[in-house]
């Protein structure tokens, strides 16, 4: 759908330079998604392997981060192994609904109420982010904790309309729970990608 060379905003790799890749189709339905544009599969036009990771290889920084939509809708196969190829780092940030395709250096799992996470990935993340949209979501996000592995980074990262209200309580949680971190989307605050 898109793709374009800015800081990675969110989550454990925060202030690190990292190219995006926007792959289109999503069917979760997040009723807050900040990029539902993205959910028609057959919207945006196709591309290459080669110019993709041309495009990449442009660029200094080797950190790819593959999002959409959804991007374990695609085989992911066959575009992680061209980046590692060109000497890229692998990322991704899933909502965990599909199995995952790909070798990855990065996973990042942030499930979703409307179409759960599978077992198999959320066993696999290396960092899970809970979207705090309202209170309830502490006790979901305490339940999807259980299910990854003892190494996964947990964050808790506000709904961005709802960030004004839920941040007192987002900020309590944290300090009574500290194995939990605050993430924030600081390349909305930034005003870039
Ligand atoms: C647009 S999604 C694309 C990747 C994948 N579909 C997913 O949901 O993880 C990228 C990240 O943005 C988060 N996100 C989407 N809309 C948001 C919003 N309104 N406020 C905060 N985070 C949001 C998602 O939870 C996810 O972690
Ligand atoms: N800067 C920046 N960081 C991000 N981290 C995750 C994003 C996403 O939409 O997947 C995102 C994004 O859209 N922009
Ligand atoms: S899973 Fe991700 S892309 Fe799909 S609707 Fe939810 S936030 Fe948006
Ligand atoms: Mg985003």
């Amino acid at each position: 759908m898109e793709q374009f060379y800015t800081i990675q905003g969110e989550g454990f790799n925060t202030g690190r330079a990292a190219y995006f890749i926007r792959l289109g189709g999503c069917d979760v339905g997040c009723v807050w998604c900040d990029v539902k544009e993205s959910w028609p599969v057959d919207a945006h036009p196709r591309q290459s392997l080669t110019r993709l990771v041309d495009a990449v290889t442009e660029h200094p920084g080797r950190n790819v981060v593959i999002t959409g939509g959804e991007p374990l809708m695609h085989d992911l196969a066959p575009l992680t192994a061209a980046l590692h190829h060109a000497g890229c780092q692998t990322w991704i940030e899933t909502s965990g609904a599909y199995p995952l395709s790909g070798t990855w250096d990065w996973i990042c799992v942030s499930p979703k109420k409307f179409k759960a996470p599978l077992p198999s990935v959320l066993a696999a993340a290396h960092e899970l982010k809970i979207i705090i949209f309202n209170k309830s979501d502490f006790a979901w996000a305490e339940q999807h904790a259980a299910l990854v592995g003892p190494a996964c980074r947990l964050y808790l990262q506000p709904e961005w309309s709802k960030a004004p209200d839920m941040m007192p309580l987002l900020v309590e949680y944290v300090k009574n729970n500290p194995q939990w971190q605050v993430s924030l989307q600081t390349h909305k605050f930034l005003d870039i990608p």
